[in-house]
């Protein structure tokens, strides 16, 4: 029987983001290509049999309890009925606030991990669906492949992307997602469209305006990658990032960044390196 499973949590960047409404609880409806990286945090689990839940190292400004990590075991504790626990060790490489999914990866990495080893046998569509109550973009590492998503990222159709290699900044500036979507400037009423026109065009990211005119490292950070390649805002920021066909390409364009922008390089892939890793196909 596995004891100890140590995962990866992939990043995620939204190739464009459209906001076709908002709903009457607060969400917006939105339209975006999620594509997934093979880049991100690294979750170890292991199995304990007193029923505790315990996460080792402590996020600056988030207490234990409210860890999506944490947040999203109990839950699972909680459906599956499991008398079981675990020890957690994250080892955290993906910005916070940063519009990379880093919470919402952990958050389904620990799901479908904890549903493994307690052997809980629940399928992806109800793990999905738990997911969703804890944040907007659990459901696409949940399903783990890059998709099409319409209603708040929980409709997911997967499609298959040309597999590229993306340079990720991240301008020095951390986002609440929530202060964009309550921003009085926010666009929020976008022309629904058709899968067909991402795969035939060019799209923008519609927090983009706003977030570069209340964020200007970001608008600065634009500027200077739309000098190598055409840069946009993933999620609600603050990451920015830009394709390239090459990995050489990628990583010279990323040696050269100002001092004051972290981030990485990662090839964008269409299943997840956690599936790949639990080999769910
Ligand atoms: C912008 C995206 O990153 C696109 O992938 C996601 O939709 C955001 O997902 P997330 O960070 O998991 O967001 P959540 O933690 O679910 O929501 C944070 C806050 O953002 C607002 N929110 C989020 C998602 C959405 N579709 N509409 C919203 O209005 C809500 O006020 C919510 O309280
Ligand atoms: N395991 C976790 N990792 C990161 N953040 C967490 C975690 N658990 C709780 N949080 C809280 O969630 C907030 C959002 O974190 P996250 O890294 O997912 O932001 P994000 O990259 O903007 O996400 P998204 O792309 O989904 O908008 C953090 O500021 C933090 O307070």
């Amino acid at each position: 029987m596995t004891t100890t499973l140590t995962l990866p949590c992939p990043a995620k960047i939204n190739l464009f983001l459209r906001i076709t409404g908002r709903r009457a609880d607060g969400y917006h409806n939105l339209q975006t290509v999620f594509q997934l990286l093979d880049y991100g945090d690294t979750l170890t689990l292991t199995l304990r049999d007193d029923g505790d839940i315990r996460l080792e190292n402590a996020l600056p400004g988030v207490a234990h309890d409210d860890n999506l990590i944490v947040r999203a075991a109990k839950m699972l504790q909680e459906k599956s009925g499991s008398t079981l626990g675990a020890t957690l060790q994250l080892e955290k490489r993906l910005p916070m606030g940063g519009g990379i999914g880093g919470g919402s990866s952990d958050a389904a990495t620990t799901l479908l991990g904890l549903n493994h080893l307690w052997q809980c046998e629940l399928p992806l569509e109800q793990l999905a669906e738990l997911g969703a109550t804890l944040g907007a973009d659990v459901p696409v590492f949940v399903q783990g492949h890059s998709a099409w998503a319409e209603g708040v990222g929980e409709q997911l159709q997967a499609i298959e992307i040309p597999e590229q290699y993306y340079v990720v900044l991240r301008p020095p500036c951390e986002i609440a997602t929530r202060e964009i979507f309550l921003h009085e400037q926010l666009t929020r009423n976008d022309p629904p469209i058709k899968i067909a026109a991402f795969l035939g065009g060019h799209l923008e990211n519609s927090c983009e305006k706003l977030v570069r005119k209340l964020y200007p490292e970001v608008d600065k950070a634009l500027i200077w990658l739309n000098q190598f390649a055409s840069a946009k805002l993933t999620g609600t920021g603050s990451c920015i990032f830009a394709g390239f066909e090459n990995k050489r390409q990628a990583e010279q364009v990323f040696a050269q960044r100002p001092e004051q922008y972290s981030g990485f390089v990662a090839k964008g892939v269409n299943l997840s390196p956690l599936h790949r890793a639990l080999a769910i196909v």
